[in-house]
């Protein structure tokens, strides 16, 4: 067994893990930052990039598809899906290729590969080689899909989760997608734009992680309008020969694979953390400030998708950074406050959420008044045919700060983020209307919701129906 001590010792170098270690190299030479898995992160190995791929070779066939209602005729597209996977598999490696690069730049003595789990405060043994003594730890090990054991056992390689998806071959015929979040919405999507018989399965009626009730009934509407659903099932699974066979009240459906989607768990489970001497919630995961990354006033602290707050790349890169930095810095800890939440869902149409969520606003007892846009009959999306979904903003009353939005529709990712901008700066309604609005664009779209929301505040004129300055079309 070889001994090492170290002043920081960062476990996992995903996203967060790589952040945390560029900012403790800033405080210290002596770091130590261990991976048990392959290098390259999940977000550009089976996560965000991978899935973005696919969802982009899915908007080239929907647009052949669509084309016809421009008065543009092309025959229907014939999709390649050994094609489709292989460029879906080349960038994918391409993107890996640039972070495995990175690591590589780090000194031999900064790495070392092996799964770390505690086996003492302030003591960490890596597979059965190596034990390392550590002034400070940050834990960063990421998360892995939630899977039924029953259903594994049952279904055994025939039950998929997206890394799988991302290392086939070709386009499989059928597939049974479980979960109507996040990864179930983008992959399902993108699979049966693909041309693959896609069947999505939901314990609740929610589609879609919007919290404002009108605009997830929209979604679940507009969701439900293109793609094959079965919500609101307790579902019982079964494996005939390479088959999957999901039964639901509403009968039963065969598939070549069953893609779990059904949630995320942080890697904490295998750590030994109850020999780290740390307070632990309910779901086994530390208890840490999500300013300082520090647990409790323990010299550990946690970073990226591991704490079960925002599984997104942008937190988690920010959340290593600080962890890091206090690692580095340990004891003098320092807040470093967090920017507004935003998350963009890459369906189509987009969904996305920026600063504060209905439900938080709810939850927040704050007084606020909704303004809401309908992209129906909205200019520019529907010149692009893209005029579908609703955005809705939330405001203060009395103050007229705005506070977050929901909104399901065109360029939802270009929105969330102008919207999570306001946010973060404390804009008030006013304030964002006397901003200029080009024509024509969906934007002016966003300044219809914010004129009726100014109107709700009681803080502006009634808005104009087809209001002139938009042209035909707010
Ligand atoms: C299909 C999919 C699509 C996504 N799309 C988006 C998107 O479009 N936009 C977005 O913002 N986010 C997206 N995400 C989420 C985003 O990928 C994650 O939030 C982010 O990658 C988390 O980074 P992390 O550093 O916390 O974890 P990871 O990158 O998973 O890093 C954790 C590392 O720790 C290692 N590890 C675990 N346990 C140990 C141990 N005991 N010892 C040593 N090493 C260990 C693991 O091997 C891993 O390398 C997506 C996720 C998925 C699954
Ligand atoms: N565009 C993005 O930013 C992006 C893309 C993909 C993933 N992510 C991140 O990854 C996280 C995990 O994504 P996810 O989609 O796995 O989780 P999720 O929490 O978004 O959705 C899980 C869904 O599975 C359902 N479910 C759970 N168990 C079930 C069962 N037994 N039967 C039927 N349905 C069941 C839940 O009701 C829920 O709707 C996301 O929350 C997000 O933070 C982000």
């Amino acid at each position: 067994m070889i001994s090492l001590q170290r002043d920081v010792v960062i476990i996992g170098t995903g996203t967060a893990g790589m952040t945390a270690y560029r900012s403790a190299l800033a405080h210290t030479s002596s770091v130590l930052a261990i991976e048990g898995g392959p290098y390259g992160t999940t977000c550009a190995r089976v996560g965000c990039m991978p899935s973005k791929l696919l969802i982009a070779a899915a908007e080239a066939a929907h647009s052949a598809v669509e084309a016809h209602r421009f008065g543009v005729h092309i025959a229907p597209p014939r999709i390649d899906g050994a094609q489709v996977m292989q460029r879906v598999r080349d960038e994918r490696d391409r993107f890996v290729g640039f972070v495995t690069e990175a690591v590589d730049k780090w000194p031999a003595e900064h790495r070392l590969q092996g799964h770390a789990r505690f086996v003492a405060p302030g003591a960490l043994q890596i597979d059965d080689h190596t034990r390392v003594e550590a002034g400070r730890i940050v834990i960063a090990t990421g998360s892995t899909p939630d899977i039924s054991p029953a259903w594994r056992q049952t279904l055994g390689e025939r039950l998929i989760v997206n890394d799988d998806v991302f290392d086939w071959q070709t386009l499989p015929a059928s597939v049974a997608v479980v979960g109507t979040g996040v990864i179930g919405l983008e992959l399902a999507q993108a699979l049966h734009r693909l041309g693959v018989r896609v069947r999505v399965y939901g314990r609740s009626g929610r589609v879609g992680p919007l919290t404002d009730p009108v605009l997830q009934a929209l979604s679940a509407q507009i969701f439900a309008a293109e793609l094959p659903m079965t919500l609101g099932v307790e579902l019982t699974v079964a494996r005939d020969g390479e088959q999957v066979l999901v039964t639901t009240p509403a009968g039963t459906e065969r598939f070549d694979y069953l893609l779990a989607a059904t949630g995320r768990t942080p890697n904490v489970k295998t750590l030994g953390l109850e020999h780290a001497g740390l307070p632990l919630g309910a779901n086994g995961v530390p208890i840490a400030d999500g300013n300082t990354g520090q647990i409790g006033n323990s010299p550990v602290f946690l970073a990226g998708d591991a704490s079960d707050q925002h599984m997104l790349l942008h937190e988690a890169a920010d959340a290593g950074r600080i962890a890091g930095d206090n690692a580095g810095r340990y004891p003098d800890v320092r807040v470093r406050p967090r920017r507004a939440p935003l998350a963009v869902v890459f369906s189509d149409p987009q969904i996305m959420l920026a600063g504060a969520s209905y439900t938080q606003l709810l939850h927040q007892g704050l007084a606020f008044q909704t303004g809401q846009v309908s992209f129906e009959d909205q200019g520019r999306s529907r010149v692009m045919l893209k005029n579908r979904g609703a955005l809705r903003v939330y405001a203060e009353c009395g103050s007229g700060r705005f506070l977050g939005a929901e909104m399901i529709g065109p360029a939802a990712e270009h929105l969330g983020h102008l919207l999570a901008w306001s946010a973060q700066r404390g804009d008030t309604v006013q304030q964002m209307l006397d901003s200029p609005f080009y024509h024509p664009v969906i934007e002016e779209g966003l300044r219809s919701a914010l004129r009726e929301l100014q109107r709700a505040l009681h803080m502006g004129p009634p808005p104009v129906e087809r209001c002139l300055d938009c042209g035909p079309g707010a």
